[in-house]
This record gives structure tokens, sequence and C-alpha cells, in this order.
């Protein structure tokens, strides 16, 4: 059984599932791995496709928290004073390390995370591009000039914030917090991030390679815990704000504690997004979208369409193709290339999503295909956490499979008649995080999107991420975004400076 210092940058090597043990300290700060102390308090990590052990998480405490939040502040103090161009230097060398490393990370990812390796793989790319991204930002940031009477003046200047939390969830490791640490870098904030205690692998390899790219010791730093750990950081007076991604009942609780120290907070939360297809849609493009929509990383995404209403007209022959397709999705060993959908994060999720699945039948849905563990014929494989992606018909809006996050591989079509109607039922939830339409009739399209309320109106595709796109949520999905040039706004503030020319006013 291979152990690891594998992870360790550059001498990390090719894995295979069931093989690997990660012994190494999952912490960053000060500019090196730390091992957690409360090793009293230490959690098993699984790996998902095989049930085995993969490695202890410790969770950092109090003191931990403190040391790794004064180092970012330190390192903070540091990386503001640099111009844009020269943090820019520094995060284009990270995202060349990472595109060179790619594959090495997302075997990691996979280990970790059960998805596929086909997917893992773009993770990695999206991550890197990201990076790529908010450094192209980095020198552009300015401020602005205003004229006053007089010939007096005024400027203002795009100030970070200082040290930065972001929290994570455990769909999208490596992406999250890459996602949450290019912009807070490319604005010369610091960063201290907290993975899920489900997922700590590969946030520490980010930690190293920004490290290897020539961030100063201390800019972005990992803790590993769970909700403890998490409340320290947003309750800690060093933190200026908290990035979290995660379900709509921790965020609430994040954005309490984050508001008695009056910190900026963005929240990135769950979804339960509605996909529209239109009769006179190229079924085969929304057969796909469909298929995207619900599927990647075994369901587990929080912008996936779930509730797919599709016009009476076409549902039949959408179904039966749908089904079709969804039979032949190869579940499996997620880091065999031909595999298309790999293991669910842990037992009680997977025990969850087939308690939603048996609720839905309960409440009159049919199952068409799926919606059952599924042991797959590697002996090394029997323990992992795989479910058949499942379809389900006869839905209603309010049966708890249609009004609830799934969070697995799980679709409930329901047919509509009337643009009306199905944008009325569409916009029936309490979350907004994304939405979808397929059609040919470009203004019915546009005029979709313009009525859907969701912070992401995809048409005629799914599940699309360039990182040049804001991302974020309506309603009770959250507030701020990422990605795009928005991001800027949640991660810098702005100082107007005012400058007198003449005499000051003499009233007294
Ligand atoms: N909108 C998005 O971008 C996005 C992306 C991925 C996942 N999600 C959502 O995340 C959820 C699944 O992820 P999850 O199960 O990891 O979510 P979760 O809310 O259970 O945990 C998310 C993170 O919050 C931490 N946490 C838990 N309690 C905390 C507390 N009291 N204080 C501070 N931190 C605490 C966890 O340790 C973890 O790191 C789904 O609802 C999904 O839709 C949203
Ligand atoms: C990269 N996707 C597929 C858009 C997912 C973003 C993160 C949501 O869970």
């Amino acid at each position: 059984m291979a152990q690891t210092p594998l992870l360790s940058l550059p001498e990390f090597h090719s894995v295979s599932t069931g093989s690997l043990i990660v012994k190494e300290a999952l912490n960053f700060w000060g500019g090196a791995r730390v091992q957690g102390k409360n090793t009293q308090n230490s959690e098993p990590v699984y790996e998902p496709a095989t049930g085995r052990v993969l490695c202890d998480m410790i969770p950092c405490g109090e003191e931990e928290i403190d040391q790794a939040i004064k180092d970012a502040h330190s390192a903070y103090l540091k990386w503001r004073k640099l111009a844009g161009i020269e943090r820019a230097r520094i995060l284009l060398e990270a995202a060349r390390i990472i595109r060179e490393s790619r594959d090495q990370i997302a075997e990691l990812e996979v280990i970790n995370n059960g998805k596929s390796i086909t997917e893992a793989k773009v993770d990695i790319d999206v991550a890197w591009q990201c990076i790529e991204y908010y450094a192209g930002i980095a020198p552009t940031l300015a401020g602005q000039h205003i004229q006053l009477p007089g010939g007096s003046f005024a400027y203002t200047r795009r100030e970070p914030l200082g040290v930065c939390v972001g929290i994570g969830a455990w769909n999208y490791p490596f992406q999250i917090a890459a996602w949450k640490s290019a912009p807070a870098l490319a604005c010369g904030n610091a960063m201290v991030f907290k993975p899920s205690p489900m997922t700590p692998v590969t946030a520490v390899i980010l930690a190293e390679i920004y490290k290897k790219a020539g961030v100063p010791d201390g800019l972005f730093n990992v803790v590993q815990g769970a909700a403890e750990t998490g409340s320290l950081l947003c309750h800690h007076p060093m933190v200026a704000k908290v990035s979290f991604t995660g379900s709509v009942p921790t965020g609430k609780k994040v954005m309490e504690m984050s508001a008695k120290g009056v910190k900026q907070v963005t929240l990135e939360l769950g979804g339960k997004s509605p996909l529209i297809i239109f009769k006179d849609c190229e079924l085969e493009n929304a057969i796909r979208g469909a298929l995207m929509a619900n599927f990647l990383t075994q369901g587990e995404v929080c912008c996936n369409g779930t509730r797919v209403f599709v016009q009476r007209e076409i549902i039949k022959p959408f179904i039966e193709e749908v089904v079709k397709r969804t039979k032949a999705i190869a579940v499996g060993d997620p880091l065999l290339d031909g595999t298309r959908m790999g293991a669910l994060i842990s037992k009680p999720h997977m025990e969850k999503v087939l308690g939603f699945i048996a609720k839905a039948k309960e409440q009159g849905a049919k199952v068409l295909c799926g919606g059952e563990p599924f042991v797959p014929s590697d002996p090394k494989l029997k323990g992992g956490y795989y479910l058949s992606p499942c379809v389900l018909d006869n839905c209603r809006d309010d049966m708890t499979c249609v009004k609830e996050e799934i969070f697995g591989p799980v679709m409930s079509i329901m047919p509509f008649d009337t643009e009306e109607e199905v944008l009325q039922r569409a916009n029936n939830t309490t979350f907004g995080l994304a939405s979808g339409v397929f059609t040919r009739d470009i203004s019915r399209a546009h005029r979709v999107a313009e009525n859907l309320q969701a912070g992401t109106c995809f048409i005629n595709n799914y599940n699309v991420s360039p990182v040049e796109v804001p991302f974020g949520g309506y309603k009770m999905s959250g507030f701020g975004r990422e990605n795009g040039m928005v991001t800027i706004e949640y991660y810098s503030q702005l100082k107007s400076v005012v400058v007198e020319m003449g005499d000051v006013d003499n009233y007294f």
C-alpha cells in the first residue's frame, strides 16, 4: 500500500484506487505543512470509491486558528504593497504549475471525492484558468479621478480587505479553493481556507503551489476542521471577510456569526434549479443538456437543473431517450478513463439520497431507471458508495423530490403546457441559484431568461462554467458572486481621498 511522499510537490506521482494512505500534515500556515495537534478529536476520512480510510482529519483548535490568521495578516501587510503586476506574475506562475500538475492533482481529487477522473481534470483546468484570469485583472485594479470646484479633486483607491476566510464544500474541493483564493489574492488580500472535513487532501496542495510560485509565507493557509473550526474562523476579530460555499442552513449560521464582527460575507449556497425544455428545442441538445444538468459529480452539484420541465408534446420521446442514455452511464472505478459516474461522497449521504428516492415513490413518482445501490464487479470497490443514476417520472411540484435539494443523481421530470405556466412553477421555490432553457425561439429564450429568478440562466446548454462569467445565487441560494470582473468588488474596498486646493471654509 502506497504511503504519501506522493502529495508534496514535485514528488507526487500517479496513484490508483484503493492504494493510497495520506499520512502527511494537512494544515498549512507560515509557508509549511503543519500537523494538527488535537489528535484526540481526529475523524476518519474515507475514499468514496472503496470505503477505505484514506487519512485522519485533525480539526484545528483556537490556538492553531489564531496562528494561521496571524501568519496571514503578516503576509497580507507585505503582499498588499506589491504592484498589481507583481502579484500577477506570481499568480500566473501558480496557474502554470497547476496546469503542469493537472493530472496528478485530479487523481488525488478523485481519490478523496469519488468523482470521475474525466470530470476532475476539467475541475483542475477551471481552477488554473480562474487563477490566470484574476492574474490578468490584478494589474488593472485602479480607482477614479473626480474633479471638484476650484481645482480641488478627489480620487478613489481600490484597497484589499485584509485577511479573508474561505470555507468550502466537498463537491469541488480544489476548484472552490481556487475560486475563492484567486480573486482574494489578486486584490492584495491573504486567505485562510478551511476545506470540508470530508475532503481535506487537495487544498493543501494549492497552498504548496502558491508557495512555490512565490507568494509570501502565510499568504494562503489551510486549516482543517468541521463546524467548530469554521465557527472560530467566522468569529476571529482579525478576519475581514468570510466567503462560504455550502448548504443554506450553514450559510445562515455563517452570516449570523460574521454579522457580530460586521464582516463582509459571500454566500454560495444550495439550489433546486429548473430546466425548461420547449417543444421547439433541438431535441438532441436538450437531452444532452438534461444529462449534464443532473449527473455531473454524481449529481452533487449546487447548480444542477434537477426540476426538468418538458413541454407535453415532446415529453414521450424526451423521456425515452433520457432513460436510455441514463441506463448507459458507466458507473464504477472513478480513476478509469471509461467511467462516467463515480462514487457518492459518503455512506450517510448515499443513504440520504436513497431516502429521497423512497419518499418520491411513496408520494407517487415512478422510477424509470436507477435509484439503487450499485456494486461494481471489481472486489476492491465493494465498499464504495455507488448509486445507479435515477430518472423519476409522474412528478408533481409539491413532492419532496421536486422541492428539496437531493444532491445526488436524481432527475425529476414534469410536463408543462405554456410558457406562462412553466415560469410560475419554475420560480415557485425559495432557491435561485441557476436555471436553463432549451428552445430555438430566440425571443422566447431571452424572455424566459429575464423572467427566471436565478443567478444564472443557461440558454441551450447547462453547467458550463467559464471563469469570465459571474456565478452566484438569488433568493436563499445566497449573495455575492464568484468569477468574473464583479468579484473584485467582493474582495476589495474603496477609499475616497479628497484633496483641497483652496482655503478651508470659515464658518466659525
Ligand atoms: N453555490 C455554490 O457555489 C455551491 C457550490 C458547492 C456546494 N454548494 C452547496 O453545498 C452543500 C453541500 O456541501 P456541504 O455538505 O459541505 O455543506 P455544509 O453546509 O454542510 O458544509 C460546508 C462547509 O461549512 C462548514 N461548516 C459546517 N458548519 C459550520 C459552522 N457552524 N460554521 C462555519 N462553518 C461550518 C463545513 O465544515 C464545510 O466546510 C449543498 O447544499 C450545495 O448546494 C453550493
Ligand atoms: C462547475 N460547475 C459545474 C458549474 C459547478 C460549480 C459549483 C457547484 O457546485
